[in-house]
């Protein structure tokens, strides 16, 4: 590759990363109890709000329909009031939705406030086809129809939603999610069956509660909502980002490194910890945050699969990958939550990396994607010695693996889409300078 661009990273790999950075609210349950204050009669305030692309989004698409948000007093406190909910234009709706998930979420709230809703394409990160199948399907037996329009999906609730018997094909997190924000406010019970049960779930499951909502959890996967008349607003400090602190875990193993993640939580990161201690980390909790550090020696390979809560948390995989690279033996990996997961490995051999991939289940139990000819499980045979290439950022998970590898690989680095990683990595950039890590922009700045 050649040329550069204002979207590059220069980086200088071989210092092991030491320090202290802090975690805010989950990117997977801010923008989403964002949404939830659209089902408020009165102002929101959601606090430990990150500073990251996906809520920036949420925020214009929420003003779009006539939501007021504001900051609030503390630091990362957002107050937002959905007294003034409004019909938004397609066309400004479709040029905000950016490259995120969540406007498919509007669906619910904006049904109720407005009896119709328009859902422009989505976003979010190229790691399979992440159909949407499952959540109109919901939407339908809520009482809603759906109608394709340019440039996305129109619904309308002709009389007020009903609260319904549903089963989900897998458990789906949107598709639990989307349920929850329907069902908060459609007249009488709905019982969700194979939900999922993701700790951001739980969260905004406290989020709806506060507001009014009831709804109970089993142990079996089942959720039921009793629909009520009207909801609230809230006052919540969102959970911290469990993903984001496995990720900087996974760069102080893969660069030798000491990282106090403070904000990390250990009853959210269970599955994540013990899967590290296994692979040879080391980490410490208290009740501030964790840390994480390689403790010297060789680190050990592992056979591990990715699921849904409470397995090992899929967005968790490619960061740990990278640290895999540089563990004693055969590492196997088996995705079996996105079917094009292991795809960013092929710029890891390109750095010296043996990645292998195949289209067969390997290790554990045979998933949806075994018999259907997609490459989702690897053998990482380790150590190798990494260099410095030119890469391009594949997806928000890839690309911070891809900033893991470059600097726990010898030589320079230019890694190239950097600003996707913005989506849901606050300040990464300031955190790794904080760290100790040699990066700079094109012009020379160091960051
Ligand atoms: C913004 C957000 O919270 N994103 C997270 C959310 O994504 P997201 O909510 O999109 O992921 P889902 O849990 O819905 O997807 C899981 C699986 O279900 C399939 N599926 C999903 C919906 C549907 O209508 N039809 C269908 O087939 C998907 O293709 C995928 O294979 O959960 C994923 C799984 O923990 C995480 O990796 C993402 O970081
Ligand atoms: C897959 C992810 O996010 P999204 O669902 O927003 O694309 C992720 O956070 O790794």
């Amino acid at each position: 590759m050649t040329g550069i661009s204002d979207d590059v990273l220069l980086v200088h790999g071989g210092t092991p990363l030491e320090g202290e950075i802090r975690v805010r609210g989950a990117k997977n349950l801010v923008p989403k109890a964002m949404v939830a204050a659209l089902l408020g009669s009165g102002p929101s305030r959601l606090r430990n709000v990150p500073d990251i692309r996906d809520v920036r989004v949420v925020r214009g698409l929420l003003q779009l329909h006539g939501v007021t948000v504001r900051p609030g007093e503390e630091p990362g406190e957002l107050v937002l009031d959905p007294t003034h909910v409004e019909s938004a234009n397609v066309a400004d709706i479709d040029a905000h939705a950016g490259s995120s998930r969540i406007p498919i979420l509007f669906c619910g709230p904006l049904l109720h406030r407005l009896g119709h809703a328009f859902i422009p394409g989505l976003g979010g990160c190229d790691i399979g086809g992440r159909p949407i199948d499952f959540h109109f399907d919901v939407l339908r037996q809520f009482g809603a129809t759906i109608e394709k329009r340019e440039g996305g999906q129109y619904l309308e609730a002709p009389q007020r939603l009903r609260g319904c018997k549903i089963r989900l094909p897998y458990p789906s997190v949107g598709s639990t999610e989307q349920v929850l924000l329907t069902a908060v406010l459609a007249e009488g019970v709905t019982e969700l069956s194979n939900a999922a049960v993701e700790p951001e779930i739980e969260d905004l499951i406290c989020v709806l509660q506060k507001m009014g909502a009831i709804i109970s959890m089993d142990t079996d996967r089942t959720i039921r909502i009793t629909g009520v008349d009207r909801l609230g607003g809230y006052n919540h400090k969102a959970l911290p980002d469990r993903l984001e602190a496995a990720s900087w875990a996974s760069a102080a193993l893969a660069t030798g490194g000491n990282i106090y993640v403070r904000g990390a939580q250990q009853r959210s990161m269970m599955t994540f910890l013990n899967t590290y201690r296994r692979v040879g980390g080391a980490f410490e909790i208290d009740d501030e945050g964790i840390r994480f550090w390689h403790p010297g020696g060789p680190l050990n390979a592992i056979a591990l699969e990715t699921d849904v809560h409470p397995g090992f948390q899929t967005d968790w995989q490619q960061p740990l990958v990278v640290a895999l690279t540089q563990a004693a033996g055969l590492s196997i990996v088996h995705e079996t939550v996105y079917e094009s997961r292991l795809g960013f490995t092929s710029a890891l051999n390109q750095m010296g990396a043996h990645i292998q991939l195949y289209r067969e289940c390997l290790g554990g139990s045979a998933c949806r994607f075994g018999q259907r000819n997609f490459l989702h499980s690897a053998v990482v045979s380790g150590p190798t010695k990494l260099q410095g290439a030119d890469l391009v950022i594949p997806d928000l998970r890839g690309g911070f693996s891809y900033l893991i590898a470059a600097l726990a690989a010898e030589g320079t680095s230019r890694v190239h889409g950097i600003d996707l990683i913005n989506r849901g990595y606050e300040n990464f950039m300031e955190k790794l300078v904080e760290l100790g890590a040699k990066v700079e922009l094109p012009g020379g700045d160091l960051v």
